[in-house]
């Protein structure tokens, strides 16, 4: 059975389960009432001239009935993350030339990183580099686990009194004997460019309030709707996972663009009844492929947030990311969608970037 021509496809289509259930999956049904409707509408875009990645099914082999379904007219505008923050981190460049040249003041970033998790020294070395080919200087600081809160908050209090660092970041998560509260809480609110700190995100949620920095991934999820003219304004949106460094500010932020926003959580009834209601979703939940193709109103847009390394033995990492939402599937009915990689990930350090820029010009008074 497992060889049959038909099954193969199922496989290569529905590649949403993990490793342990995979087999289980080949036998899902992939024509579900959400599935039948392939023509994604592309009502929420403003501006249907935008750049277009289309993925047509029409590479598919038609023996099957359900590439023949889709064929003729499935398309899906994946949204290039990578792409987006490249066009960000230009324009950023060319601001710090400017102040450079006229104030010669140069943007610095410093990074604490804490103990000895992979995936933290990881996005510490991407974000040196982002700074380096920005023209932002970097400040790091690698302290072993067993080092003691007061050891960060020292390094924290130096920081804040240099002229020199513009923004300060503590990579996330911390060890576990650290108050991260208390930690985020020393950190400069002028200097704060990660957003964390609690009266940026006090800020954040008022009514006429602005805060001094708007936590990056988030930002970098509304950057990407925007700059792919999609309305917010009027629609609904749903945003899965409500934590303090991604799903509550993605719903504040959202909220703030006049969506009327609902928040899933781990304890919400019906997830999936509520996020087929929406016309944008924002999934940050950290659980691979969690929403499926049955989830998603046809013609929704979706921002994938979340990066899931899953066991691949054809990978010479011995894995690779996959995001929340069950992609193979999506692209079937959503209108548009990021992909994982490529995706969101690029456009948080982009907003790093851009959040390092606002407090050099901030601080020095440069418009
Ligand atoms: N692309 C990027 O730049 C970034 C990506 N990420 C990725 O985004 C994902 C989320 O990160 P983060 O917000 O830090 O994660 P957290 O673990 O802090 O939060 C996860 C959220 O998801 C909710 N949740 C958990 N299980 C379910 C479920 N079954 N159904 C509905 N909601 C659920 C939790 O609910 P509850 O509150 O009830 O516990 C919680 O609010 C991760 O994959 C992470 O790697 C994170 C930061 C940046
Ligand atoms: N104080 C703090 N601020 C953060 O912003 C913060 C944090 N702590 N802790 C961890 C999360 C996670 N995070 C990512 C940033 C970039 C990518 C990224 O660039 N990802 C690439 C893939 C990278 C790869 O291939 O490994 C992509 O999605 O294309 C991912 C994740 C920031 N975080």
């Amino acid at each position: 059975m497992a060889s049959s021509p038909i099954t193969m496809m199922k496989m290569k289509l529905n590649n949403c389960s993990p490793p342990s259930t995979a087999a289980a999956a080949r036998f899902l049904p992939l024509l579900g009432p959400h599935q039948i409707r392939f023509r994604s509408s592309l009502a929420l875009f403003h501006n249907p001239s935008f750049p277009r990645t289309i993925i047509t099914r029409s590479t598919f082999s038609s023996s099957s009935i359900i590439t023949a379904a889709m064929a003729s007219e499935a398309s899906v505008k994946v949204i290039d993350g990578k792409k987006v923050a490249k066009d960000v981190r230009d324009e950023i460049n060319a601001e710090i030339t400017r102040m450079k040249d006229s104030i010669g003041v140069v943007p610095g970033l410093a990074v604490i990183l804490v103990g000895d998790r992979k995936d933290s020294a990881t996005y510490v070395r991407n974000k040196k580099k982002a700074c380096e080919t920005a023209g932002i200087k970097s400040y790091e600081v690698c302290l072993p686990e067993n080092s003691t809160e007061e050891e960060v908050l020292k390094y924290i209090s130096d920081f804040n009194d240099d002229p020199m660092v513009h923004g300060i970041l503590v990579q996330l998560p911390l060890p576990s004997h650290m108050d991260e509260e208390k930690i985020l809480h020393a950190v400069c609110i002028e200097k704060d460019v990660d957003g964390f700190h609690p009266l940026n995100i006090g800020q954040l949620a008022m009514r006429g309030r602005e805060p001094l920095f708007v936590p990056c991934t988030p930002k970098g999820c509304i950057e990407l709707l925007h700059r792919y003219n999609v309305e917010i304004k009027g629609k609904k949106a749903v945003v899965i996972g409500r934590s303090n460094i991604v799903g509550m500010p993605a719903a504040l932020l959202l909220q703030r663009e006049d969506a009327t926003v609902s928040i899933v959580h781990s304890r919400t009834k019906n997830p999936e009844e509520i996020t087929r209601q929406a016309d944008i979703i924002i999934a940050a939940v950290g659980k691979p492929n969690m929403v499926r193709g049955s989830w998603i109103k046809p013609g929704a847009v979706i921002i994938d947030v979340g990066i899931n390394p899953v066991e691949d033995a054809t990978n010479p990492r011995g894995y690779r990311l996959v995001g929340d939402v069950c992609y193979e599937e999506a692209i079937k009915v959503a209108s548009a969608i990021t992909p994982v990689p490529g995706g969101v990930g690029p456009m948080t350090i982009a907003m790093l970037l851009s959040n390092t820029l606002l407090s050099a010009k901030r601080i020095n008074n440069f418009k």
